[in-house]
């Protein structure tokens, strides 16, 4: 199996650089024509990966999907971000092996994991173990909603720090902080700041980052990762304004 996307996520985490996802929700884009034209613009923006997956996905389009991004974008790995083990394709450079770990719900936990992991085997992918933490945004979104669990506080670090360090016992790699898609309140500063110093580990966070302002304090607080959705959606220049601001403080990657 290829190293490349854990090389880069190991370098970024022992170098204090930073990175920016952007997430692809199949279901968002209506017309090949309009996901194309969007894919274009992205070359201008630097972004580092792109992470594919949603909730709940009504569309089996995953495949096509990749095989468009990779025939514009052949440099940036493609991740899956998946809701559940339909969710696949061989075709994705990497897959984040998600655990919702701030969860009890069995299924999330592992019964996918099971379901899906011989294909995982036979298959080139990047498997990247990630402990995955939903956290109060300040309403229930989508996963929330779907995953049946209840978020972790967003102002009660310990319970987060106790959550993330069980994931890093457990063996897991990667660790994702998710307010959830559209949250009206990001993951806290102090949530960030508490978790990545318990953990010194490569730190994803996602959910409601609809802002420069909150993306750079997401950053500045210990995220090595931002993850953008419904933000580029409504205003594909913000991966441009991330990108721009990593240069300039000179924290980006490549
Ligand atoms: C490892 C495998 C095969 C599956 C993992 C299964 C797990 C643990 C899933 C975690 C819970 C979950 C449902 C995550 C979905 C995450 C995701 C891609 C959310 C994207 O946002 P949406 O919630 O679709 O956003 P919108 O509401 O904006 O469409
Ligand atoms: O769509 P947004 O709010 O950017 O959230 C992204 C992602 O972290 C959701 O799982
Ligand atoms: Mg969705």
């Amino acid at each position: 199996m290829n190293k490349l996307i854990s090389d880069k996520l190991a370098l970024i985490n022992q170098s204090g650089k930073k990175a920016l996802a952007w997430l692809i929700d199949p279901d968002d884009f209506k017309s090949e024509r309009e996901f194309s034209e969007k894919l274009e613009l992205v070359s201008r923006a630097n972004v580092d990966f792109f992470f594919l997956g949603g909730s709940l996905i009504q569309r089996n389009n995953i495949h096509e999907i990749i095989q468009l991004i990779k025939s514009k974008h052949t440099q940036i790995p493609v991740i899956l971000f998946p809701g559940s083990a339909i969710q696949f394709s061989p075709e994705a450079d990497g897959i984040l092996f998600l655990s919702l770990i701030s969860g009890r719900n069995p299924e999330l936990l592992i019964g996918q994991h099971v379901s899906i992991a011989p294909e995982l085997a036979k298959s080139d992918i990047e498997v990247l173990p990630t402990g995955y933490l939903l956290i109060d945004g300040g309403e229930k979104t989508a996963v929330h909603y779907v995953s049946q669990t209840i978020p972790l506080p967003n102002h009660h670090p310990e319970l987060a720090v106790a959550t993330a360090l069980a994931g890093k016992f457990l063996g897991l790699k990667y660790f994702y902080l998710d307010a959830g898609s559209g949250a009206p309140d990001p993951v806290s500063s102090e949530i960030i700041k508490a978790v990545k110093n318990a953990i010194q580990a490569p730190l994803f966070v996602g959910g409601g980052l609809n802002s420069l302002e909150k993306i750079k304090l997401a950053y500045q607080s210990g995220a090595d990762l931002v993850v953008l959705g419904n933000a580029v959606v409504q205003n594909m220049e913000l991966l441009e304004e991330v990108s721009s601001f990593l240069e300039i403080v000179h924290v980006r990657v490549n």
